[in-house]
């Protein structure tokens, strides 16, 4: 349902500071697939996702979402085949709104014109059964400014809201980097949940070797611009950091050549 072909991506062609981010890069997720990416810094993570959300124009290949061509349609053009989360909690929530306002946004994004806009009696009763099932008790708070949430809470927000209009793909981006660890865990808790309750395409961009392995249905790893490993289910239930790691110098070792890496 998503395929990214031969996408190339370069910053500043022709200068000093030309930096490939990414190499002719082969990516097809099926419907319902949760895609853990990890990689070095720099490895193009960041901008593979820029450029499925079409924050990028590639300066090479396709992005492709249920077989509709989307690469020359801008980031808000596509808002309604994706949801995103960002490593800033502040990023994703509008802090002088209150949470039924920034709730309200999420929900009219995607939808066809002529809805009643602003917060009406139903939806604040089905904001308040959402929120309810984060179990940090903001269901309580509808009225209450964004601004005033923790990073977590904040975080926790701007996830449900990303989920809101069931995107088509889900593109998490080092979405629980800047949490404490007890946060942090209960934002991978609620992914895995809102992730499974609404069958969403998903691709999560961490650091996090435990969580990559943890988390989804498949893991890929990059390096310098290009996808090095693509572990399917079955075989990252079976795999370490330690392994991942082994792999990474391997590969790195051997002088990489993606198209035997890829599986
Ligand atoms: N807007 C930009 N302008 C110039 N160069 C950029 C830009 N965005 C990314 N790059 C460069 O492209 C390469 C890939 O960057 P990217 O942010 O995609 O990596 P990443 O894997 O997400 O790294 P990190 O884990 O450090 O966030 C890097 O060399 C980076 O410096």
């Amino acid at each position: 349902m998503l395929h990214v072909d031969g996408v190339t991506q370069t910053f500043f062609p022709g200068s000093v500071n030309e930096r490939v981010a990414l190499r002719e890069v082969e990516l097809r997720l099926f419907e319902g697939e949760f895609v853990t990416v990890i990689g070095s810094n720099g490895a193009g993570k960041s901008t593979l996702l820029n450029v499925v959300s079409g924050k990028l124009r590639p300066e090479a290949g396709r992005v492709r979402i249920d077989e509709r061509d989307v690469t020359r349609l801008a980031d808000f053009q596509r808002a309604r085949y994706i949801g995103r989360v960002f490593q800033d909690p502040m990023a994703g929530t509008a802090p002088h709104m209150t949470i039924e306002e920034n709730l309200a946004i999420a929900f009219e994004r995607g939808r066809r014109r002529g809805l009643r806009r602003g917060v009406t009696g139903a939806k604040r009763e089905r904001f308040r059964e959402d929120l309810a099932s984060l179990e940090l008790g903001l269901e309580n708070r509808l009225r209450a400014k964004v601004g005033l949430l923790s990073g977590g809470q904040r975080q926790a927000l701007s996830l449900l809201m990303a989920t809101f209009s069931e995107p088509r793909i889900l593109l998490l981006d080092e979405h629980t980097a800047a949490l404490d660890p007890q946060r942090a865990a209960l934002i991978s808790r609620l992914t895995a949940e809102l992730v499974e309750r609404h069958r969403l395409t998903t691709l999560m961009v961490t650091h996090n070797m435990e969580q990559a392995l943890s988390m989804g249905t498949r893991l890929i790893m990059m390096h310098e611009g290009r996808i090095i490993l693509d572990v399917d289910d079955a075989r990252k239930s079976r795999m370490s950091p330690a392994d991942l790691l082994a792999e990474f110098e391997k590969i790195k070792g051997g002088g990489l050549d993606d198209r035997t890496l890829l599986q």
